[in-house]
């Protein structure tokens, strides 16, 4: 008997070429030769099928590229078009320096914003992470102030705001104040930035800043250029009822019947609309993608979970991808990125490794990047995976959870979706209280074979696959007809018989077509 093991499916590398998304990184696979297509010779074999083996490693080792739907736009915006229009957009006050932050947390007591899920000190927290996360901006200060009515016009009661003026006013070296809410409406901010005289930001500037300055890919730096139109706008406003309290802000724009308001509203409309017209190509392109993908039958995994929980650093663990880059930082990852790995039978999976999640990421945020997120609602299998060293871990699964609730995931994807523990070597004794929890280190590469078979048992059920032993006759070109439209996994052969048994994950309906054409003469 000869055991042959390693062998993948020929037949997605037999379609059309692929071509990975790296500008030098095209390759091409040819077909395999006519003598594949009889391996009637059981003496040479063994040798073929190893040189098959072999030459697929060497394509999945060039597959295994990520890849971005970025660098192949021949008709989406030019990419000094976006460098431009990304470069315009910084929002004032935010630059591109250093910031020394007084923040203020407005601790609601009571009423559908209270949050019951964390304490206001773990929310503080959060906040200085986001600031840390920045090069050179810097916690001054900070101060959590109790707050009944954040929705309201007023976001604190006149007596904590006078507390929290003289407090700001009274620190010395602080160049803004970040306030914890999610968004300020533009009278707020004029109003905080008037008493307070230095520039206020919300979570929606301070998180945009922080994409902002990781944004790498052309797609990554329109969504982020689409985010920022809502604080132009804000500013815009801001400006003109300034200018409107010195008398200018209705003058006429010579001859042209528009006010300079009605001017810079408008622009900000059509630069909106420029931006969103190249997203929605670029949505189109990646839907494409995806289904050249699926043409190739790769299933895919998403790979979701909050930001830092540590999803680069498992994919990279998964697929000995060394381009993989993690970062103990947040928002590290902001361009969905592809990576190929082998489950145990073999099989070929791609890692889709996604932008991270945050608690209250305003909606127009996620938007932004809906069609990123897009790719998580077309997978085979969703992958959670958690930081469970994180103080705040329970409530981070509750926001992710709540996330894919409003992207409308299907039922059946949510439903097999599997929740992986990470970073155990932080915890002494983890013990998960959840199960079905796969536990691992991705860091320390531990519990990764569990997780390998979980995935592959919901991928299996997921795509309607099964695994099945067939018998073939060498002689017939059934082996290569397997190689073709399965996933070979193992070839016993007897070459006393000219048989061979190949263990081969199969579709349903390939199968019918292979009894068709073998089993029924
Ligand atoms: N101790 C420990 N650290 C880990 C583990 N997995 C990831 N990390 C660390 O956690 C940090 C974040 O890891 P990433 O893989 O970049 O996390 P991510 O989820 O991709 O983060 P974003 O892309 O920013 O959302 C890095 O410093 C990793 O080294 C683990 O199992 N144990
Ligand atoms: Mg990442």
């Amino acid at each position: 008997m000869i055991t042959v093991r390693g062998l993948a499916s020929w037949r997605s590398l037999l379609q059309r070429p692929w071509s990975c998304h790296r500008a030098v990184s095209t390759y091409r696979l040819s077909p395999p030769s006519a003598q594949h297509r009889c391996l009637g010779n059981p003496s040479t074999l063994q040798s073929r099928l190893f040189n098959m083996s072999a030459s697929w490693l060497k394509s999945k080792d060039d597959f295994s590229s990520s890849y971005t739907v970025d660098e192949e736009d021949e008709d989406i915006l030019e990419d000094s078009e976006v460098e431009e229009l990304f470069q315009q957009q910084v929002p004032a006050g935010i630059g591109q320096g250093q910031h020394r932050v007084f923040i203020v947390h407005p601790d609601v007591k009571w009423g559908s914003r209270k949050q019951r899920l964390t304490t206001a000190e773990l929310m503080m927290a959060e906040a200085e992470g986001l600031v840390h996360t920045l090069d050179n901006w810097t916690v001054v200060d900070k101060i959590i102030l109790s707050t009944k009515t954040p929705e309201k016009k007023r976001i604190f009661g006149k007596g904590n705001f006078q507390l929290l003026t003289e407090k700001i006013r009274e620190t010395v070296g602080i160049s803004a104040v970040f306030v914890n809410v999610d968004r300020l409406s533009p009278s707020s901010e004029r109003e905080f930035e008037e008493a307070w005289g230095i520039k206020v930001f919300d979570r929606y500037s301070v998180v945009l800043h922080i994409f902002r300055c990781n944004a790498r890919t052309k797609e990554a730096k329109l969504q982020i250029s689409l985010a920022e139109i809502p604080l132009l706008r804000s500013r815009l406003k801001n400006e003109m009822a300034n200018l409107d309290q010195q008398g200018g802000g209705s003058r006429y724009i010579g001859g042209s019947g528009e006010t300079v308001s009605e001017v810079q509203q408008r622009l900000l409309k059509e630069r909106e609309m420029k931006i969103r017209s190249a997203l929605e190509k670029l949505r189109k392109k990646r839907h494409l993608l995806r289904s050249q993908r699926k043409h190739r039958e790769f299933p895919t995994v998403s790979v979701l979970g909050y930001t830092n929980c540590g999803k680069t650093t498992l994919i990279k663990a998964l697929t000995g991808d060394s381009g993989l880059q993690p970062r103990n930082q947040l928002f590290a990852t902001l361009d969905v990125t592809v990576h190929a790995g082998q489950l145990p039978s073999h099989m070929t999976v791609l890692y889709v490794d996604t932008i991270g999640f945050l608690s209250q990421l305003p909606h127009q945020l996620i938007d932004s990047f809906s069609a990123t997120l897009e790719d998580i609602k077309h997978s085979d299998l969703l992958v959670h995976v958690r930081d469970i060293s994180h103080p705040e871990t329970v409530n981070q699964k509750v926001n992710v959870l709540s996330v894919l609730k409003n992207l409308q995931i299907p039922d059946q994807l949510m439903s097999s979706m599997i929740e992986v523990h990470n970073k155990i070597d932080l915890v002494d004794n983890y013990q998960s209280a959840e199960p079905g929890a796969v536990l691992i280190s991705a860091l320390e590469q531990r519990g990764l074979d569990k997780l390998k078979t979980t995935v592959e048992e919901e991928i299996i059920k997921s795509t309607g696959n099964q695994i099945l032993h067939l018998k073939v006759n060498l002689s017939t070109p059934q082996l290569s007809w397997l190689y073709r439209e399965a996933t070979v996994q193992d070839i016993q052969v007897n070459a006393d018989e000219g048989t061979a048994v190949v263990k081969v994950i199969i579709s349903a309906a390939a199968h019918g077509r292979y009894r068709k054409q073998f089993e029924s003469r």
